[in-house]
């Protein structure tokens, strides 16, 4: 199985994304934002979490226009499988790969904590390691987490089985609790908690480690 992580100028997170991949067993090829083609044979594309070109303008808006970002759209639009996560997540509604915005959040600090997250669907390559409504414990770190979209888009993701994560106890306002969306086919994945951040008895809980390795038995069965 072989992983790529992106890395963008304030990216912070992209190192641990690749311990979480490696973890599961795949093979991590590190790209860099300027780069203008992707490794081949790819069977996943991480996007991590941090703060990609200062979190100017928006955030993630900068890094979505990186002509690295030109590849990893094609490659989602050729069925690919993309996991953004945190800032990544907000660069996949930059690119339009997944619908929404997320805005700051609405107490207005940046709030960082582990957090409660109930899978809603567990069909999918990154959650079928979950029992359907688990309640999990991943960390969050971010101060623009506060997912909005229109309530027909928010009705669309939820009637769709869209809606990947929510959480327990809304920490930032997000719209109807939502944590992590899915692209319709679901192999776009966007979430704001960071389950790289809990894969190992050190990080003090362990609950983000079957996203990855459910990831790669689905992977090695399609
Ligand atoms: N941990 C992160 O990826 C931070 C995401 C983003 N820059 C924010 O603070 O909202």
């Amino acid at each position: 199985m072989r992983a790529a992580v992106v890395t963008f100028p304030g990216s912070n997170c992209d190192r641990d994304l690749a311990v979480a991949f490696e973890a599961a067993g795949f093979e991590v090829h590190r790209v860099w934002h300027r780069d203008t083609s992707l490794p081949d044979g790819l069977d996943v594309i991480g996007l991590p979490g941090g703060f990609s070109f200062g979190d100017y303008l928006r955030c993630g808006a900068i890094a979505a226009n990186a002509p690295i970002c030109r590849e990893v759209k094609a490659f989602a639009e050729r069925g690919g499988h993309v996991l953004g996560i945190c800032n990544g997540f907000q660069v996949l509604l930059e690119t339009g790969l997944l619908p929404g915005a997320l805005m700051r959040n609405a107490n207005l600090h940046f709030v960082c904590k582990p957090v409660g997250l109930r899978v809603e669907n567990n069909q999918s390559p990154y959650t079928s390691g979950y029992d359907a409504g688990a309640e999990i414990t991943i960390p969050i770190a971010h101060h623009d987490g506060n997912y909005q979209a229109d309530a027909e888009t928010i009705a669309r993701l939820d009637g769709d089985g869209r809606v990947a994560f929510r959480y327990i106890d809304n920490p930032n306002g997000s719209a109807s609790d939502i944590a992590g969306i899915f692209s319709a086919n679901r192999r776009v994945l966007g979430m704001m908690p960071h389950p790289e951040r809990a894969i190992d008895p050190m990080h003090g809980g362990t609950d983000g480690l079957a996203m990855f390795t459910a990831l790669t038995e689905m992977l090695a069965d399609a």
